[in-house]
This record gives structure tokens, C-alpha cells and sequence, in this order.
């Protein structure tokens, strides 16, 4: 298995196993976006299938039988992977799609619609530290050996969907637009009920209140853990993922403190100063 290194794509790295340059390019070209798409946007590690499984119990006014019976890469298929684009662009109705694009590859389609999108973004150095778990014990894209190395990869746009900082800069220029609604990772653990309830807003959705307490149940970090169409075990079966991997690993907001060196955190702060400063700080509210 081509488990040491990377697809390709316009100069952005993608993991090997489930992604074909050939399909990006035909999604990028010729997917249409309807009106009636969600569409959840997130770089990798930011909380994406937290953020999914909200909105599929959106859609199921908190029952628990959606999530618990099909795979969640099934109820909002990634669209630039080819089992995510193969299912998503022949699909009838309105469609829960997600993605982890940068802003140039997305499906042009999506700048001439109306489909609304949850933009979610997170603290890079805890995506930076949960991608390195995550990927240290996969079989489907370059494996980083140690926590300074991947650093190392992340900063330099090294690593799955290329640079933190060039995909965030990209999708932040949709800010203030109607359909784009951004949350962040931090927002979410801090105040779950209200932003859960802000989300309904933009979708045109009310929830009665019991049916956001069992919202809030099941999307819980402890019932997503138990949850086997939600917790990636099921790739155990593919060999994608190495038996003791979990996308659920701790859920917390600032565990990057317990992994950086004082040198790194420096190295970071200078970094994303570089990088990110001209942008308004309250874009970024960890920062
Ligand atoms: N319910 C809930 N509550 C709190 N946190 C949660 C929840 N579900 C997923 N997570 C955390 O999200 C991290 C995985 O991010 P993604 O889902 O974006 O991963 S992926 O890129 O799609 O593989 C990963 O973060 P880390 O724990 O820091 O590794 C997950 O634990």
C-alpha cells in the first residue's frame, strides 16, 4: 500500500488510498451545487464530523436512528473523494456534503448557488496535534514518526490538504457572505446548546426542546466515541486505520499545551503572526 507519501492535486497534497486527481478535476468542473445543499467545510482535524453528526440530528430533530445505522461518511460524503463524489453527484434531493478543499479546488458550482455552508475552523496547533495522532497510526497517507517532524510538515503546508494558513486566508474571504456561516471548534465546546442553536437558525430549522436535548446527547464527545458509524472504527476493516486509532481521541480545546516544546509554541506564534495578521483577530477567537 502506497502508505509513505501523497497524491497530488494543483500543488496540494492528498492522502493516497481514495482520492484520484482525475475525479478532483471532473468535481471541480462539473459538480453542481443545488440551493438546497449543506455543504460542511473544515481542514482536516477541525471538528468536521462533530460538526456532521450536529446536522444530520438536525435533520432527525434529535432521533438517533440515522446516525446509529448508517456510516457517517455516507450521510454527508466527502466530494473530492471518489466513493464521497461517486454517491453525492447523481443523488436526488437536497444533499449533506462535506469538505475539506481549499478554496481554489472546490466545485466552481458552489459560487454560482445558493447551498449554505458551515465553515468550522479550530485552533491550528490542536488540528496540528490531533492530525498527528491520527495519521502516526494510519495506512492511508505519509506517516509522520514524531511530533517534531509533523510540526515541522504542518507549518510547511506538508501535510493532507496542503497549508492550514493558505486554506483558512481562501475561505475566510467568503466572510459576510449569507450562505457562509463560520464556527468555530472553541465556540462549540464552550456553549454547544447556543451555537447548535445558531446553526438551526441558518439552516431554517427549529428544533422543540427535547428534541435538542437528545441533539446534545448524541452528539456528545462520549456517545460519538460509543457510536460505531461515527467513531471511524469501521475503517479497522479496510486496514485504513490501525486498530488502536480513533478519530476520537480527546475532544478538549488547547491539548497542543501539553504536546508543544516552549520553542515550538514560539515558533508557531511567530508563524501564524506572519501569516495571519492582517486578518481581524476576532476571526480566530483562541488567539
Ligand atoms: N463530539 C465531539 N466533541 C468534541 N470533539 C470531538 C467530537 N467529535 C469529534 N471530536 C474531535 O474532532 C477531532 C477530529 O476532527 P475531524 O472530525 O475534523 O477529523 S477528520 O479530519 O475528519 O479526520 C478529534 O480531536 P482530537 O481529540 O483533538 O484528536 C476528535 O476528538
Amino acid at each position: 500500500m502506497m502508505s509513505d507519501r501523497f497524491v497530488w492535486f494543483e500543488g496540494i497534497p492528498f492522502p493516497t488510498v481514495g482520492y484520484k486527481p482525475e475525479l478532483m478535476s471532473e468535481a471541480r468542473d462539473s459538480f453542481v451545487f443545488k440551493d438546497e445543499d449543506v455543504l460542511i467545510l473544515t481542514f482536516p482535524k477541525s471538528g468536521t464530523n462533530w460538526l456532521i453528526e450536529i446536522v444530520c440530528l438536525i435533520y432527525s430533530k434529535g432521533d438517533p436512528k440515522w446516525i446509529q445505522s448508517v456510516p457517517i461518511w455516507d450521510r454527508s460524503p466527502w466530494v473530492e473523494a471518489e466513493h464521497g463524489y461517486n454517491s453525492l453527484k447523481d443523488k436526488e434531493g437536497p444533499r449533506l456534503i462535506t469538505s475539506h478543499l481549499p478554496i481554489q479546488l472546490i466545485p466552481k458550482s458552489l459560487f454560482n448557488s445558493k447551498a449554505k455552508v458551515l465553515y468550522l475552523i479550530r485552533n491550528p496547533r490542536d488540528s496540528l496535534v490531533s492530525g498527528y495522532f491520527f495519521y502516526s497510526n494510519s495506512n492511508f497517507t505519509k506517516k509522520p514518526e514524531s511530533l517534531e517532524q509533523y510540526f515541522e510538515w504542518f507549518t510547511q503546508g506538508n501535510v493532507p490538504y496542503g497549508s492550514w494558513f493558505d486554506h483558512t486566508r481562501g475561505w475566510m474571504s467568503m466572510r459576510g457572505k449569507e450562505n457562509f456561516l463560520i464556527l468555530s471548534y472553541e465556540e462549540l465546546k464552550r456553549d454547544t446548546r447556543n451555537t447548535v442553536e445558531k446553526i438551526c437558525q441558518f439552516l431554517g430549522k427549529k428544533l422543540e426542546p427535547e428534541e435538542l436535548n437528545s441533539l446534545l446527547k448524541n452528539s456528545s464527545f462520549h456517545a460519538m466515541k460509543e457510536n460505531k458509524m461515527s467513531n471511524f472504527t469501521l475503517l479497522h476493516d479496510y486496514s485504513l486505520v490501525e486498530k488502536n486509532a480513533s478519530l476520537m481521541r480527546k475532544g478538549i480545546t488547547g491539548d497542543w499545551k501539553n504536546h508543544f516544546t516552549v520553542a515550538q509554541a514560539e515558533a508557531f506564534d511567530k508563524i501564524f503572526q506572519e501569516k495571519m495578521a492582517d486578518l481581524p483577530r476576532e476571526l480566530f477567537p483562541w488567539e
